[in-house]
């Protein structure tokens, strides 16, 4: 497994894919820089005239409700059925999901249009699927990502998707198969929106490889293992946020391999 997520990460140095971003005003800027540090190339687009252009042209389209509106609710709606009617990758990032019955509405009409790939934290994962009682604070999980593995289970059997619960251990699930992905940095809590840089990346991976159960599990290693050394170096959370850039740009195999822990269950 070790290979094939480091050869996906190299897919995405080499095809350069384009991604379309939906995203929130929060993290725009942050999430298309590190798009780039890792290879890719962004377009952050929404206009109601242009949007479903953009999902034709472009490699993955990612779809966050962080801070979502009636007008761009419309964006995302038709830029997912866009991308299902393509056939196209999508990535969800269904932010604060459980917090309001507008972003539960929201998620319910996106889920329509199946998305390739779902991204969250737990309590987001537990309330799409309506497990449990979900005690959503906002934006911040109060689960721990393996408290939502039945949740993704469920979705992905429901969608068709492969869902990765982020958190401590990531956790990514397809069908009965799954891969938990152990690294990052606790202080990445302290960075605003590092869930919607781990989705960004996804929908990257996504428009790369064929197997996106490897590709979502290959973005979230990168995103962690950049959190690791990143941190070694950081001050505080506002370094951090900045190394975690350069580290996205910079890491190599070596690093790759001594830093990764990977585990995989094939059912
Ligand atoms: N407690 C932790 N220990 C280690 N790494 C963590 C921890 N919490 C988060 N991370 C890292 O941060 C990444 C982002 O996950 P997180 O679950 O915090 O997203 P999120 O809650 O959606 O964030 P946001 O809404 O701010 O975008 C994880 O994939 C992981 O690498
Ligand atoms: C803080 C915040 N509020 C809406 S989106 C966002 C970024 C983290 O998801
Ligand atoms: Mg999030």
């Amino acid at each position: 497994m070790k290979e094939s997520l480091w050869n996906s990460i190299l897919s995405v140095r080499k095809n350069s894919p384009l991604v379309h971003n939906l995203t929130n005003y929060v993290v725009m800027n942050n999430t298309a820089n590190a798009l780039l540090a890792a290879g890719a190339s962004p377009i952050m687009a929404h206009a109601h005239p242009e949007v479903e252009d953009m999902v034709t042209i472009c490699g993955a389209s990612v779809i966050n409700i962080g801070t979502l509106d009636e007008y761009w609710v419309e964006s995302m709606l038709k830029a997912a059925k866009k991308a299902h009617g393509l056939g196209k990758p999508w990535v969800l990032d269904p932010v604060g999901a459980g917090a309001t019955a507008y972003r539960n509405e929201t998620v319910a009409s996106l889920l329509t249009y199946k998305p390739t790939i779902i991204r969250g934290n737990a309590s987001e994962i537990m309330a799409l699927a309506k497990v449990g009682e979900a005690k959503s604070k906002g934006v911040d999980s109060v689960h721990q990502s393996t408290e939502a593995t039945g949740a993704a289970q469920w979705l992905s059997n429901t969608y068709g998707s492969v869902v990765c619960v982020s958190g401590a251990t990531d956790v990514i699930v397809s069908g009965n198969k799954k891969i938990l992905i152990s690294n990052g940095h606790p202080l990445m809590q302290l960075v605003t929106g590092l869930g919607c840089t781990a989705s960004a990346l996804t929908g990257a991976f996504a428009a790369v490889s064929n197997d996106k159960l490897t590709g979502t599990a290959a973005a979230m290693a990168l995103l962690g293992i950049a959190g690791e050394l990143a941190q070694k170096e950081s001050a505080g959370p506002g370094s951090l946020q900045l190394n975690i850039l350069d580290k996205l740009y910079t890491i190599n195999q070596e690093e790759f391999f001594t830093y990764l822990k990977a585990e995989e269950d094939n059912g």
